[in-house]
């Protein structure tokens, strides 16, 4: 791996050194994973901003967590337009768990992608989801492999990438699906910008998603504008602020509508 300590955020090195040491699935899976470009298009089609909502009770950037149900929240980031959700399974700092996943999967009919700290094969065997998402810069040269090896189950492999190298690894192993992620792991700091220096080198044919840091319809407007097919938004959506001590928050639905409306609606 291409993860010299010194380079990450400590939050981070203990996100990677715990994920390093979970276990993987007994058994090999075989999914029958819902498509995520048609999601995307039956949303452009309805007019709606393909967002992928994410489940994210709480993060190393995040004050406070959510303990209602993820599924409920998931349900609600459907009725506010998500194209697909993202669920966090990483337990030890985002509050996630493979048995959520499942739920919520069972749950909704849009395609679930599974965010984790993965850097094994058999990790790949934890959970049925519909995509999965591989960190160019977390599993350095194994990346073509697990990219193989993700396909060979029948999940859609979401590579992230947060610079122009980890850009070129990906499509070096045959991503079809790119996330940029906004937010640099070694710093944990946000820079829209990010997405709008990569977004050019990425050839048509690849789908393109901005993650991290998409706070405002502005925002939304921002990535499209620099070639964004979809984006991946977290916290906004998730909203803590507010949360009173049951883990009651802002109203996820309106939260997610805000977003999957901002081309067509000006801000409430
Ligand atoms: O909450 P935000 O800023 O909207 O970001 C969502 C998502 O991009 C972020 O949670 C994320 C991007 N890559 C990750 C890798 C692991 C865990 C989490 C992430």
């Amino acid at each position: 791996m291409n993860t010299r300590s010194e380079e990450l955020a400590p939050a981070v090195r203990s996100i990677l050194d715990a994920a390093a040491d979970r276990p993987g699935g007994d058994e090999r899976v075989a999914v029958d994973a819902r498509s995520l470009s048609t999601a995307f298009a039956t949303a452009e089609a309805d007019g709606r901003v393909p967002v992928i909502a994410e489940v994210k009770p709480t993060s190393p950037t995040t004050d406070g967590a959510r303990r209602e149900d993820p599924v409920d929240l998931a349900e609600s980031m459907v009725a506010g337009g998500a194209a697909a959700l993202s669920v966090l399974t990483e337990p030890e700092h985002f509050g996630g768990s493979l048995d959520t996943l499942d739920r919520v999967r069972a749950a909704v009919d849009v395609p679930v992608l599974r965010k984790d700290f993965l850097v094994r094969e058999d990790q790949l065997d934890a959970v049925e989801a519909d995509l999965v998402l591989l960190i160019a810069r977390f599993v350095g040269d194994d990346l073509a492999d697990l990219v193989a090896a993700a396909r060979d189950r029948g999940f859609q492999p979401l590579v992230e990438v947060h610079t122009r190298e980890e850009l070129a690894a990906a499509l070096a192993a045959g991503a079809e699906l790119i996330g940029v992620n906004n937010r640099d792991l070694g710093k944990l700091a946000v820079d829209l910008s990010t997405f709008e220096a990569i977004a050019p080198e990425v050839p048509d044919g690849v789908t393109l998603i901005a993650e991290s840091g998409i706070a405002t319809p502005a925002d939304v407007q921002r990535m499209r504008d620099a070639g964004a097919d979809g984006l991946l938004i977290g916290s906004a959506i998730m909203d803590a602020e507010g949360t009173d001590e049951a883990g009651t928050g802002g109203d996820v639905s309106a939260n997610t509508r805000r977003f999957t409306a901002a081309e067509t609606e000006e801000e409430v």
